[in-house]
C-alpha cells in the first residue's frame, strides 16, 4: 500500500517491518544499525507529508538515510546493503533522484539544503541534521546563512543526545537547553493569548511583555526562533507517528525556514542496540539473536592506541585529541586513563588541528588522531597554523587507504598529497605494526616539525625478521648486488608491503626479479638509496595505498628528474579518486592493489 494512503495504525505496522529489515540486513552486511532505528518514525513521517523527490529530503551524514532508501524504491535490492555495486552506505544522486545531494561527512547537508532551497523556490527542503553533527562548524555557517532567509527550508534537529559515542562541548548543551524553550513558548502563547482578547489594559500589557522576555532569557538566553531567525517547533517525540505527522504538517504550512527539534531514541525497538549505542552505531556483520559481533584480529589503531596509552604513562607532554572519534582510532583506554590530557572536541577536525597547534606551541606533545577522509576538513589550518609555523604536533591518519563499505566518500587516498605537498611534514606510512611502535616510541621525542603517521583500515601484518627504522631511511630487503643481472626495484610504503610480499612468489615464478625496498618514510625519502643503489635497476615500481596524483610516486619521479636521472618509474597506485563501496580486499584487488591484478598490472608496466 502507498505509504500516503497509511493511517497512523498501518504506518505504526509498517515501522515494525522497517525495524525488522534493518536488523536483518545490517546483521548481515554490517552499517550504521543505531542511527537507522532512531529515526524510523521521523522517516515514515517525512514522507508521508512531503513529496519526495519534488519536496528534497536530505540527512546530513547520511548514515541514518537507510528507512529513507526503504522507502523510496530501493527496498528490494536492500539486501545489497554496503556491498560492491550494491545499495550504497550513504545519499548519492547517483542511487537515486530521492537523493538530492551526495552525503557522507557530517555537517555539510544545511549548506546543500540552503543551495536547494535557494534554487528551487518551488520545493520545500528538509534536512536532517543530528544533535553533534548540528555543532559542526559547516552547520553552523549555514545555520547562519539560513536565519531569518529561507523560507522553504525545514531544519530537523535529530537529538538523541549521542554522536557516535557521547555527544561532547557546550554547544551540545546550549542545543539540549532549547527543550527548555517548550516551557518558554508555552508562557509566551498564554501570555500573546491574553492580549490578544483585550482583556488586560495597556500597561499590563507592557509589565507581561517584559516579563515574557525576561522568562525567554533565564530559560533560554538564546532563542533559536528570534535570536537566530527560524521559526521553532519542538520538542516532539520522534517515536509518536501522530505528533510528528501533525508537527510536519504545520511545519509544511509556515513560512521558513522553520526548526523543528526533535527527540529520538538511538538504537529504538533492538534492545543490544538501546543499551549501546555506540558499539552499535556503525558496526561489522553480528549474530542478530545475541548481538555479539564477530572478533578480528588486532588492528593498526588497536596498536596505535595501545602504545599511545603506554607513552602516555610514561610522559605527561603527551596529549590526545579526537574529532569525534575515540573508539575508532583506538583511544578509548587513554581518553578513560587520563582525561585531563585527552580531549574530544567533537566532530571539528579544523578546530582539532588548530588547537594541537596551540598546545604544541606551548610545549606540549599533542598528538590528534583523525580519519585520512576527515582530515581534508583541516587543509587551510594544516598550511596556515602547522605548517608555517612548523609546529611539532604528530597526527595519526587512520583508515588510510581503502576503507571500504563506508565508500567514495570514506576513501582515505588524498592525504599523502595533500601532507607532502605542504613544506615541513615528515610522513610516516610504516609497513608493519612493529614500525608503527617504533615511528610512535620516536615521535615522542623532541621532533622538531609536524609528523604523519599514517595506518591503513586493516589487521597487524609483521615481519618475521623485521629490522629497526632509522629515520628517512628505508630497508633493503634483498640480498642481491643490483646491476648484476637484478632489474626490478620495488619501492613499497605501508601496506603494500604486505600486498606485495603476498605476490612476490608468483611474480618469480613468471621469470620476473623482485628486489624489494619497505619504504615507511615517504618524506622524507631515502635520497642517498635513490641516488646511489636505485639508480642502478632498469625499471623501478612504487607501490602506495593511495591516490596517483599527487602521490609518493610523483615524488620519486620528481626527485630522479631533479636529478637528472632517466628512469623508468611505474606508480602502483590508485588512478581514480572514485571507489566505491564493497569490501576492502575485494577494493584492493579490483583497483590493482593485490593478488591476482596486481601482478598483471607489474606484467603489463614490464610489457611496455
Ligand atoms: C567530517 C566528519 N567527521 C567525522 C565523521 C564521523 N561520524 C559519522 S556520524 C558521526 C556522529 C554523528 O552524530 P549525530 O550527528 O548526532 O548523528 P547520530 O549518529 O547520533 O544520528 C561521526 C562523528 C563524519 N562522518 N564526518
Ligand atoms: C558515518 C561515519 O562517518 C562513521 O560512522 C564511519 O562509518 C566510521 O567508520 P569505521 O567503521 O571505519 O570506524
Ligand atoms: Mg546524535
Amino acid at each position: 500500500m502507498n505509504l500516503k494512503e497509511m493511517d497512523v495504525e498501518q504506518l505504526k505496522a509498517e515501522a515494525e517491518t522497517i525495524r525488522k529489515t534493518l536488523i536483518d540486513v545490517v546483521s548481515t552486511n554490517g552499517g550504521h544499525l543505531a542511527p537507522n532505528l532512531g529515526v524510523v518514525e521521523l522517516t515514515l513521517a517525512l514522507h508521508k507529508v512531503f513529496d519526495s523527490p519534488k519536496d528534497k529530503i536530505l540527512f546530513d551524514v547520511g548514515h541514518q538515510s537507510y528507512v529513507h532508501k526503504l522507502l523510496t524504491g530501493r527496498e528490494g535490492r536492500f539486501h545489497t546493503l554496503r556491498k560492491l555495486g550494491g545499495i550504497g552506505p550513504f545519499m548519492d544522486p547517483g542511487e537515486s533522484d530521492h537523493d538530492p545531494f551526495i552525503t557522507g561527512h557530517a555537517g555539510s547537508a544545511l549548506s546543500a539544503a540552503c543551495g536547494l532551497a535557494v534554487g528551487d523556490e518551488k520545493s520545500k527542503v528538509i534536512s536532517i541534521v543530528g544533535d553533534a553533527s548540528i555543532s559542526n562548524g559547516h552547520s553552523l555557517e549555514a545555520l547562519n546563512n539560513i536565519g531569518g532567509k529561507v523560507k522553504n527550508l525545514i531544519v530537523v534537529l535529530n537529538d538523541n543526545e549521542m554522536s557516535i559515542g557521547e555527544n561532547v562541548g557546550s554547544l551540545s548543551k546550549f542545543f539540549g537547553k532549547l527543550m527548555v524553550t517548550k516551557t518558554y513558548m508555552n508562557i509566551k502563547d498564554e501570555v500573546t493569548q491574553l492580549i490578544n482578547r483585550g482583556k488586560i489594559g495597556s500597561k499590563l500589557t507592557g509589565v507581561l511583555k517584559r516579563a515574557e522576555h525576561s522568562v525567554k532569557h533565564f530559560l533560554a538566553p538564546l532563542s533559536i526562533s528570534e535570536d537566530l531567525g527560524f521559526k521553532y517547533i519542538g520538542v516532539i517525540d520522534g517515536h509518536n507517528l501522530e505528533e510528528l505527522i501533525e508537527t510536519f504538517e504545520r511545519a509544511k504550512e509556515i513560512e521558513g525556514p522553520v526548526f523543528v527539534h526533535i527527540k529520538t531514541n538511538k538504537g529504538k525497538g533492538y534492545a543490544y542496540a538501546e543499551e549501546n549505542q555506540e558499539k552499535f552505531h556503525g558496526i561489522s556483520p553480528f549474530d542478530a539473536d545475541t548481538g555479539r559481533a564477530k572478533s578480528s584480529g588486532d588492528s593498526y589503531s588497536k596498536i596505535f592506541g595501545d602504545t599511545f596509552y603506554e607513552m602516555a604513562r610514561k610522559d605527561e607532554r603527551v596529549m590526545a585529541i579526537s574529532a569525534g572519534m575515540v573508539k575508532g582510532t583506538g583511544l578509548s583506554r587513554a581518553f578513560e586513563a587520563f582525561p585531563e590530557r585527552t580531549f574530544d572536541v567533537g566532530i571539528t577536525e579544523g578546530h582539532a588541528v588548530t588547537f594541537a597547534g596551540g598546545l604544541a606551541a606551548s610545549g606540549k606533545k599533542p598528538y590528534v588522531a583523525i580519519y585520512s577522509t576527515f582530515m581534508q576538513r583541516a587543509y587551510g589550518q594544516l598550511i596556515h597554523d602547522i605548517s608555517l609555523q612548523n609546529l611539532p604536533v604528530r597526527f595519526i591518519v587512520d583508515r588510510a587507504g581503502i576503507v571500504g563499505a563506508d565508500g567514495k566518500t570514506h576513501q582515505g587516498i588524498y592525504d599523502i598529497g595533500f601532507f607532502t605537498g605542504i613544506p615541513n611534514f615528515t610522513v610516516v606510512a610504516p609497513t608493519t605494526c612493529r614500525e608503527l611502535e617504533e615511528i610512535l616510541e620516536f615521535s615522542t621525542g623532541d621532533i622538531s616539525g609536524p609528523m604523519v603517521i599514517r595506518i591503513p583500515r586493516a589487521s597487524c601484518f609483521y615481519l618475521e625478521e623485521d629490522k629497526s627504522l632509522t629515520y628517512g631511511k628505508w630497508k633493503k630487503l634483498y640480498e642481491e648486488e643490483p646491476g648484476k643481472g637484478r632489474k626490478n626495484l620495488f619501492i613499497a610504503t605501508g601496506s603494500m608491503l604486505q600486498e606485495l610480499l603476498a605476490v612476490k612468489p608468483q611474480l618469480e615464478e613468471r621469470g620476473i626479479e623482485v628486489d624489494i625496498v619497505s619504504a615507511a618514510f615517504i618524506s622524507p625519502m631515502d635520497t642517498e638509496f635513490l641516488l646511489g643503489e636505485a639508480s642502478k635497476y632498469n625499471e623501478i615500481f612504487v607501490l602506495e595505498e593511495g591516490y596517483s596524483k599527487s602521490s609518493f610516486g610523483t615524488s620519486v619521479v620528481e626527485f630522479f628528474n631533479e636529478n637528472g636521472i632517466l628512469k623508468k618509474i611505474h606508480k602502483i597506485s590508485l588512478d581514480t579518486g572514485r571507489i566505491p563501496h564493497g569490501e576492502r580486499g575485494e577494493l584492493m584487488e579490483i583497483y590493482g592493489l593485490r593478488g591476482e591484478s596486481l601482478i598483471k598490472r607489474i606484467e603489463g608496466c614490464l610489457d611496455a
